[in-house]
């Protein structure tokens, strides 16, 4: 029986089991048949002369081919309209007047001298939740700024955060960032408690009132030997600093999440000094995302975005969740993908190669990180959740079929509640989301699991492992059929 792989982090590609029993793994576009072709061979003396006007020419061809770009007119007019980071213009946002008023609501009581309330902004990504948090206090920001109040947001995304000493710290160069100072702390080779003071003393020496935004929040887990995650423990002390007088300026903190049962995991003395109010994000519907994509479409040049394509690209991204960042990403890659081709408009095609692209990059990014065993248990669940109507594998049948796979690869099997615990992990990366079920009183209760992505892309991503190549496409798919059937 294999260990527990339950710590591993995304960027921790390589593990012992993973060595045994993989011998190649993901590859990256370009390979290294590609690079080789290019390598001018220089090893001769009489070769040197005729490498050096090889370059000479080919930096001439690329200043040609600048310049030639330079002329061409493109086909997008304003790409940050187009970057999933650039805060748009409030008359763009589509959708999410309920939730805008309610966050405005809550935090403009930092505009006068009262301390704005602590919230908990919890949704599926891409549905607004930073875009909301951050037009609310761009707005707050610039009217404090009118009335002589130092308001400052200090943000950081929790996502690549491993530690609570290395959350404090960010939160320090945020803090410094915002209020253009200098940091009086090493980064490294300092107790926690030293940051935690730094960042005391930045926030009250240069601000009257201050919104702390802890974006996916619930990535922030930290290490495994501590009693209460990493998150929970930075709720507590930020949301203490701010009852407390640590904090002479007026603290808010907005909790950002993916996962609405995050604050199920936060300790009890967390909850009794944070007590948040909640603000829900639901998925937008293809309407919804058809008008968003509408408010963006000035990203491109007049008259040269064919009409069938936004309606696509909103379809295409309501299919999974209803993500507005999935959205907009399509119709950006569709226009650099027309760009590149020297098309002269964006057209249908163009949005289904982006589709194809963005979703293999999406899976792909996920399954680089994770563990032989992991793989085999969302191969096994994502060719349940392909034969199903609904798309969604219930975790015993996805188990049966792990069984099957374990075997023909002849690696190591773990028992269903590792399997279900693995798969459980993989809710963090948004790739797969699980609803507990059962087949009615007098029987068990199962997980169903439901993917972000199409079942069919994982399959074919995940089948780049040369073992999981191994075994017949064909077969696996028998195996869950006959599974499916004997389900009820
Ligand atoms: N209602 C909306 N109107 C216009 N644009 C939107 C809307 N909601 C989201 N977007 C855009 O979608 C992208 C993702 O939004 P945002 O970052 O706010 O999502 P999120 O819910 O915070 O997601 P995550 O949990 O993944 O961080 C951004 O480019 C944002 O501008």
């Amino acid at each position: 029986m294999g260990t527990d792989d339950s710590d591993r982090s995304r960027s921790d590609s390589r593990t012992p089991e993973d060595e045994t029993i993989t011998n190649t793994d993901f590859r990256s576009e370009s390979t290294e048949s590609d690079v080789s072709e290019d390598l001018p061979d220089s090893t001769h003396p009489e070769d040197i002369s005729e490498s050096t006007t090889t370059t000479e020419e080919s930096a001439q061809s690329i200043e040609d081919m600048l310049l030639e770009f330079d002329d061409e007119e493109g086909l997008i007019r304003d790409r940050s309209l187009l970057d999933p980071n650039y805060v748009v213009e409030e008359d763009r946002i589509v959708g999410r007047d309920e939730q805008l008023q309610e966050v405005t609501k809550m935090l403009r009581v930092a505009l006068g001298d009262n301390r704005p309330p602590n919230l908990f902004l919890y949704g599926p990504s891409g549905t607004g939740k930073s875009l909301i948090t951050k037009a609310v206090c761009n707005n707050i920001s610039r009217i404090c700024d009118s009335r002589d109040i130092q308001f400052g947001t200090i943000e950081v995304n929790c996502q690549d955060l491993d530690t609570l000493g290395v959350a404090v710290y960010e939160l320090v160069q945020q803090a410094a960032d915002e209020a253009n100072v200098d940091i009086q702390v090493p980064k490294h080779g300092v107790a926690t408690k030293e940051k935690w003071d730094e960042l005391y003393r930045i926030v009250n020496e240069n601000f009257d009132s201050v919104v702390f935004v802890l974006d996916e929040l619930d990535m922030l887990v930290g290490r495994r030997d501590k009693q209460e995650p990493a998150f929970s423990r930075l709720l507590y002390q930020l949301s203490r600093a701010g009852a407390n007088n640590e904090l002479s300026a007026h603290v808010s903190v907005v909790a950002i999440s993916n996962d609405t049962k995050m604050m199920d995991a936060v300790g009890s003395r967390a909850v009794s000094s944070f007590t948040p109010e909640d603000v829900h994000f639901d998925d937008y519907d293809a309407n919804q995302l058809q008008s968003i994509l509408r408010r963006r479409e000035d990203a491109f040049y007049e008259d040269v975005v064919d009409d069938d394509v936004i309606p696509l690209a909103a379809a295409f991204a309501a299919q999974t969740h209803g993500d507005a960042r999935k959205a907009i990403d399509l119709i950006r890659v569709a226009g650099e993908l027309a760009e590149r081709e020297g098309d002269t408009r964006v057209r249908e095609e163009h949005v289904r190669a982006a589709q194809a692209k963005v979703e293999k990059n999406r899976v792909l990014e996920v399954v680089r990180g994770i563990s032989t065993q992991k793989k085999l248990c969302l191969y096994a669940t994502a060719a349940v959740a392909a034969e199903t109507d609904t798309g969604a594998a219930r975790s015993t049948t996805g188990y049966r079929v792990y069984q099957f796979l374990t075997e023909a690869i002849d690696a190591d099997q773990y028992h269903q509640e590792t399997y279900v615990n693995k798969m459980k992990e993989l809710t963090t990366y948004s790739l797969v989301d699980f609803e507990r079920r059962s087949h009615g009183p007098s029987s068990g209760m199962f997980l169903e699991f439901q993917f972000a992505e199409r079942p069919d892309t994982i399959l074919e991503t995940l089948r780049e492992d040369s073992r999981l190549e191994m075994v017949s496409e064909d077969e696996v798919q028998s195996v869950v059929k006959a599974q499916i059937r004997n389900q009820t």
